[in-house]
């Protein structure tokens, strides 16, 4: 690539183009995994299917505090002397009461003609196929331990076989996948890990970001200023965006306008921090001192504008190889290339971070819109309308941490009126 400084593409383009430029490189590097506990994992891809090592439930189990019994020993003709005039089944069998079946323990066979007290999730004995809740039983609680021996229970009689019965498997069976590869761990596939007596996952290595933001005027936040000097708001505003995405930042600092020195610091940060991509903020629009357009202008990094506003002027390419993003250094341009190009990319190739929910919403107020690009602007948005925040100054921080939504006004659209419907992507 060169650099050709006056091509400009559409957002669609430049999103495809930063997709492809990352997908290149992560179809060329070998695949990179980490095992961690469940806990640790929360967020993470999974790097491979995950077979269920045993079934779940993994014995046929009880759905109710109740009595198992076989269901055959209900078909008995009731004796009209046990017909309770007020429940609903009105024909009842009556069966010896054998010993109860807590959860947590292994019950002996159910001999024919008894049901054993069983409690919700207990194992069922050898022999029994279906459960009566104890509401059904007559009488309807359970015996006292002491009262169990020669004791007698009146069931309704008629009952299916496998009433609530949790049979083994029915979740799933061994051996079934349980999770596919690419899936990204929620509370509950951690919860169904846990489930299947797994207590690590294996998964795919983060996406891994060198992150340098340029300017001499640019000062570590905690250290007091010289006049005309700024604090860095985009080196924390980037890291947390690309981690909030699931990517790892390896190494972050602030580097000078000094191009030569910049391509020095930038190889020493590489060698002691592998990454997956160089992301810049700021150095690259049509200044006297743009340090990055200047360093790597020579090399695979081109320079061009995009029909957007913020975020116009953009950098992509390589650096040694590595992949490159150059950012405008405005904080709100920095976050929405990241919103628009970045943040999508990442979404469709590592599995994180789900893409931002996009919705129509009705615009609170009318706004104008340059002609020719597609303006994002900041928004605050509830109950299906939104209001902007803040004017469409790329500098406006305070206005961006104020806004949930970037709203968009797209390139053929020079007034937008008020109540017209927009699109939105939520922040949040
Ligand atoms: N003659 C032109 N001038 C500019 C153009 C243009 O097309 N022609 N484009 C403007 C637009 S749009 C943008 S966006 C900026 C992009 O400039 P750079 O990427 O070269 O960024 P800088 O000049 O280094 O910085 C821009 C602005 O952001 C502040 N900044 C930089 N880094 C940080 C940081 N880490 N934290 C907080 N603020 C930062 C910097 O002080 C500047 O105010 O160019 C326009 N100019
Ligand atoms: O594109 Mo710049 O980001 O408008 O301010």
């Amino acid at each position: 690539m060169s650099s050709t400084g006056t091509r400009t593409r559409t957002v669609g383009e430049h999103r495809q183009q930063v997709q492809d430029l990352l997908a290149g490189w992560l179809a060329e590097v070998p695949v990179r995994t980490e095992t961690l506990g469940l806990e640790q994992a929360a967020g993470r891809v999974l790097a491979g299917n995950v077979r269920a090592p045993r079934s779940l439930p993994p014995f046929d189990n009880s759905q109710m505090d109740g009595y198992a019994v076989r269901a055959s020993d209900l078909t008995a003709v009731p004796s009209p002397a046990s017909v309770q005039a007020d429940t609903v089944q009105a024909d009842t069998v009556q069966l010896l009461v054998a010993e109860p079946i807590p959860a947590g323990t292994a019950a002996p066979a159910l001999a024919p003609g008894t049901a054993a007290p069983i409690m919700t999730g207990a194992m069922l004995p050898a022999g029994a196929d279906a459960v009566i809740p104890i509401e059904r039983a007559v009488p309807d609680s359970f015996y006292p331990a002491t009262e169990h021996s020669g004791a007698t229970v009146a069931l309704p009689a008629g009952i299916a076989a496998g009433q609530f019965v949790r049979p083994a498997g029915s979740d799933i069976a061994e051996g079934r996948v349980a999770l596919a590869a690419g899936t990204r761990l929620g509370a509950a596939h951690l919860g169904l890990l846990a489930g299947l007596g797994l207590d690590s996952v294996t998964v795919r290595g983060r996406f891994r970001v060198l992150l340098l933001s340029t300017g001499d005027e640019v000062v570590e936040p905690g250290k007091p200023l010289a006049p005309g000097q700024i604090h860095d708001a985009n080196t924390t505003l980037l890291s947390v965006s690309l981690r909030e995405a699931g990517a790892e930042v390896t190494h972050s600092r602030i580097v000078a306008d000094r191009p030569g020195l910049f391509l020095e610091q930038l190889r020493d940060d590489l060698r002691g921090h592998p990454a997956d991509l160089v992301l810049t903020s700021g150095g690259i629009s049509k200044g006297a001192y743009e340090v990055v357009r200047q360093a790597l202008s020579a090399g695979g990094a081109e320079f061009l504008s995009v029909a957007m506003q913020p975020g116009g002027p953009q950098g992509i390419g390589t650096v040694d190889g590595i992949p490159f993003l150059g950012f405008p250094g405005n904080p709100v341009s920095c976050l929405v290339s990241f919103e628009m190009f970045l943040r999508p990319a990442l979404s469709a190739l590592t599995g994180m971070p789900a893409p931002r929910r996009e919705i129509q919403a009705k615009l609170a107020d009318a706004a104008a819109s340059p002609a020719g690009k597609l303006q994002i602007r900041r928004g605050r948005y509830m109950d299906g309308a939104v209001e902007l925040v803040g004017g469409p100054g790329s500098h406006l921080i305070h206005a961006l941490a104020s806004s949930n939504a970037l709203v968009q006004l797209p390139e053929d659209t020079e007034h937008a009126a008020a109540g017209s419907e927009v699109t939105v992507w939520l922040l949040d």
